[in-house]
């Protein structure tokens, strides 16, 4: 099969021919250039229109065969989709073969997917406009966790146009990095989400006072990236799969591509980035993700071909994937005398008790794995116990090392709750949840992992605890929690429902509002 892919989501006007049989993949860009600032939406969209049918015909003169015509339908810059929306929908009814709309940031997955031979693996995208990991659950990709506030690239963009640099900023940021040093910047991961703001902020306030450029550079990347490889490793984790790949332009920078090497070689993990031609935006993806969901009969009448600029990746059905959905296969429902590894750390049992090590993580810098393995072992110690004070059921605290650091717990339950969860299980989540937020208590990460069940249902991993009134705050702990259960459970529906119920009949029906908000906020934002 021969597909010719159409993407112009934003500044890729890009055209592709996929064979599929000879498995080859020609690409023809064209580049659009902010003369000053980041991407206008209108210059983008004129860009397009000049750009558009000069990059389809260099495509079409290349091949003197097409079968199907993809284009990029979303998400992305209105004006823009519009214009390769109307060039797709011209194409395929001139040349009378089928239309396929694809999900950008599916493309972004599936390229990965398709050159690595991998069967099931998580997702990361770092791209421009997003920042999200994907795991593949019941004919659907999940997101399973996300930025809260702007995409990677973006972020980076932002900052370097705050220093006078030109668009786009992430190549320049890995120059300047080559001969930068490490200094603290706020990191911020909250269960598999994570936001950029505190960041970019703390790093254009280091280099107003002066701070040099390639220390500033340096840390960015250090910070933002084991941000991303941290979550990456969270998800395999929480999943159980062993595969990763990586999608999206921030993919070409080689420090975030060593990160994630080196994080996957330590759990014994692979690890799989495109090429750069195929991790930029480009149409070369839409051309061969076209090529699958074509052969699935994935195609679309012109009349519902619409763009969709917000169009989200767990809202397609998959239907061009077959047989595997690698559920959690390793049994959680006690801990063996092998050492257990979380995404965090090693836990072993001995004689009833937990022994909880975090061990340094090579992918890290120094300085910054020091600091978070103890910050988190202290926040863990200190709200397990007040958390139990409060009478939610917690591990006991027996001993604590802050210099190793380790820590000892009471053994609790007999499964983690990710096994097999009840709908009276995730009740008792709801009201321990809304119990430690009347205290001011934010979890911080209450995955089904850290969640142990039994006779009793207990949290534990407290290591991303914090003290907050903040309802966002709060809202976000029920986010991670409905997170995790979206991508793990079989049939979330009715467990998201009696979650939410128990919450709000224990907490502030105020924290369940803000959670609509937070699922409703415009996560593709430029
Ligand atoms: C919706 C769509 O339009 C959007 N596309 C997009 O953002 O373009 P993409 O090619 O995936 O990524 C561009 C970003 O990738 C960054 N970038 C490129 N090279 C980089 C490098 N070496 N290091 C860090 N960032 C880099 C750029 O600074 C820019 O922010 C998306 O996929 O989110
Ligand atoms: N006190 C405990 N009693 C029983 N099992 C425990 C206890 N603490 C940890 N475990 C088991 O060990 C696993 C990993 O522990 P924990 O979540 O604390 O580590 P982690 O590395 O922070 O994990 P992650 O970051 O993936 O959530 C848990 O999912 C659970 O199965
Ligand atoms: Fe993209």
């Amino acid at each position: 099969m021969r597909v010719l892919g159409i993407e112009g989501t934003a500044w890729a006007a890009s055209a592709a021919v996929y064979d599929s049989t000879a498995e080859t993949v020609s690409i023809f860009t064209d580049e659009y250039q902010p003369e000053s600032g980041g991407i206008h939406p209108r210059e983008a969209a004129e860009h397009m229109r000049e750009a558009i049918p000069e990059v389809v015909g260099r495509a079409r003169d290349s091949t003197d065969e097409i079968d199907v015509v993809a284009f990029s339908r979303g998400p992305g810059l209105g004006p823009c989709l519009r214009i390769v929306g109307t060039a797709g929908r011209a194409l395929a009814g001139t040349l009378d073969v089928p239309l396929v709309g694809v999900n950008h940031m599916l493309a972004h997955l599936e390229i990965g997917r398709h050159r690595s031979g991998f069967d099931a693996p998580v997702c990361l995208n770092a791209s421009g406009a997003n920042a999200h990991i994907l795991g593949y659950h019941n004919g659907r990709y999940r997101v399973l966790g996300e930025t809260m506030d702007t995409g990677v690239g973006n972020a980076i963009d932002k900052f370097t146009r705050h220093v006078g640099w030109s668009h786009p900023g992430g190549p320049k940021v890995e120059a300047a990095a080559a001969d930068g040093e490490y200094a603290d910047l706020p990191y911020v991961v909250k269960g598999m989400d994570f936001s950029f703001s505190g960041i970019m902020s703390a790093a254009k306030e280091a280099y107003d006072d002066g701070v040099a450029i390639e220390d500033v550079c340096f840390s960015l990347q250090e910070t933002i990236f084991a941000m991303l490889a941290e979550v990456s490793e969270r998800a395999l984790s929480l999943t159980g799969a062993d595969e990763l790949v990586l999608g999206g332009g921030v993919g070409q920078n080689g420090r975030l591509r060593d990160m994630l090497e080196t994080m996957c070689a330590a759990r014994g993990a692979s690890f799989y980035a495109p090429e750069p031609r195929f991790l930029r935006d480009n149409a070369g993806m839409i051309a061969v993700l076209g090529a699958k969901m074509a052969a699935a009969g994935d195609d679309i009448p012109i009349e519902e071909s619409r763009v969709r600029p917000n169009f989200r990746p767990d809202e397609v059905p998959v239907t061009w994937r077959t047989g595997s959905d690698r559920r959690p296969t390793e049994t959680t429902s006690a801990v063996t005398d092998d050492p257990q590894r979380g995404a965090e750390a090693t836990v072993e049992i001995d004689d009833g008790n937990v022994i909880k090590t975090r061990v340094p993580k090579a992918y890290r810098h120094p300085q910054l794995d020091e600091r978070l393995r103890r910050e988190r072992t202290r926040a863990e110690a200190r709200v397990t116990s007040d958390a139990r004070r409060l009478g939610v059921s917690t591990p006991a605290l027996r001993d604590i090392d802050e210099r190793e650091p380790r820590i000892v717990f009471e053994h609790v339950g007999t499964a983690d709750l990710r096994d097999d969860p009840t709908e009276a299980q995730v009740r008792d989540v709801g009201r321990l949840l809304a119990t430690l937020h009347a205290a001011d208590i934010v979890h911080g990460d209450p995955t089904t992992r850290n969640v142990r069940v039994g006779n009793r249902t207990w949290l534990i991993d407290f290591g991303l605890a914090y003290y907050s009134e903040a309802i966002e705050d709060h809202a976000m702990d029920l986010h991670v929690f409905s997170q995790s259960i979206a991508g793990t459970a079989s049939t979330p529906d009715p467990l998201l429902g009696a979650f939410e119920e128990s919450y709000r009949d224990a907490g502030d029906p105020a924290v369940i509002d803000q959670l609509r908000t937070i699922e409703g906020r415009g996560r593709y934002q430029s």
